[in-house]
């Protein structure tokens, strides 16, 4: 079985900087992966290629055993969930949240005709109520408090039933109670029988979702350590990754971490 995405040596660069330094990233079927990193590490960058939506100026990407540069990406796409900020810029604000959820199944961001399959509605309305907004289906984008958006992002980035998630900053700007509520979302997602390989970029280590399996460190466009969460996650690899002596604690199956006192 191919992977679900296979980055080697991807670089990226833009004038005279390196987004991307000789990336190698691969993840199998079932996986989960974590991707940390501080503020202009790549993050961002390394997601908008795992989306098919930057190519790479050299080395190779393989997503879902398709090749970018040798396949019609606007085919790959929908393959693909993504929930980003890149995503929501592009979001008509005066679309209701059911609009901005079914219209992921006919690869648009505007209602464009009037009438859509009665079950593409149906399951827009579902994962609107599986995130918790449900009630705000009728309502402009635009008029939505923060959380909500988010939520009904993600609704979006689902409604493909998508063999790949990725998750860019999804708990950015919630209140706790809000970020309580998404980690278990994503939690009970990502364990779920049919849980897409699903990457999850974050700030913060509280934002972890249990269930997660593996963690990528980046640091300046460079792979710092990627692997099994138990054993990459470590208060090193952490102090390297943030040039900062860090020290992380576990408490079942949540983190946080603090600068060594
Ligand atoms: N077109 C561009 N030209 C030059 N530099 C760029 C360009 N696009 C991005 N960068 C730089 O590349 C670096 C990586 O950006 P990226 O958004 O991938 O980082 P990130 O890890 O997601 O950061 P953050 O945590 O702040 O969101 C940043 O320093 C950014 O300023």
């Amino acid at each position: 079985m191919s992977p679900v995405l296979n980055l080697s040596s991807v670089t990226v660069r833009r004038g005279r900087k390196l987004l991307l330094d000789d990336v190698d990233f691969r993840i199998e079927d079932g996986e989960r992966w974590v991707i940390l990193g501080p503020n202009g590490a790549g993050k961002t960058t390394l997601l908008q290629i795992a989306a098919a939506r930057m190519f790479p100026t050299a080395g190779s990407a393989e997503i879902l055993g398709e090749t970018l540069g040798g396949v019609d990406v606007f085919e790959l796409r929908p393959r693909i969930g993504l929930c980003s900020n890149s995503v929501a810029h592009t979001l008509p604000g005066r679309e209701t949240s059911l609009n901005v959820v079914v219209t992921a199944a006919y690869g648009v961001t505007g209602r464009w005709r009037e009438e859509y399959e009665r079950q593409d509605e149906r399951r827009a309305f579902q994962l609107l109520n599986d995130w918790g907004v449900g009630t705000v289906f009728d309502r402009p984008f635009a008029t939505l408090s923060e959380g909500e958006r988010k939520r009904v992002q993600i609704a979006r980035a689902l409604m493909t039933d998508p063999e790949l998630l990725l998750l860019d900053e999804p708990g950015a700007g919630l209140d706790l109670a809000g970020r309580e509520a998404l980690v278990a979302r994503t939690a009970a997602l990502v364990q779920g029988a049919f849980a897409p390989a699903t990457v999850l970029v974050t700030h913060h280590l509280e934002e972890i979702p249990p269930g997660f399996t593996h963690v990528l460190l980046l640091r300046d466009g460079q792979v710092v350590s990627a692997g099994p969460l138990a054993e990459t996650l470590t208060s090193e690899n952490l102090s390297t990754t943030f040039d900062m002596p860090l020290e992380l604690t576990e408490r079942e199956g949540r983190y946080s971490a603090f600068m060594k006192s």
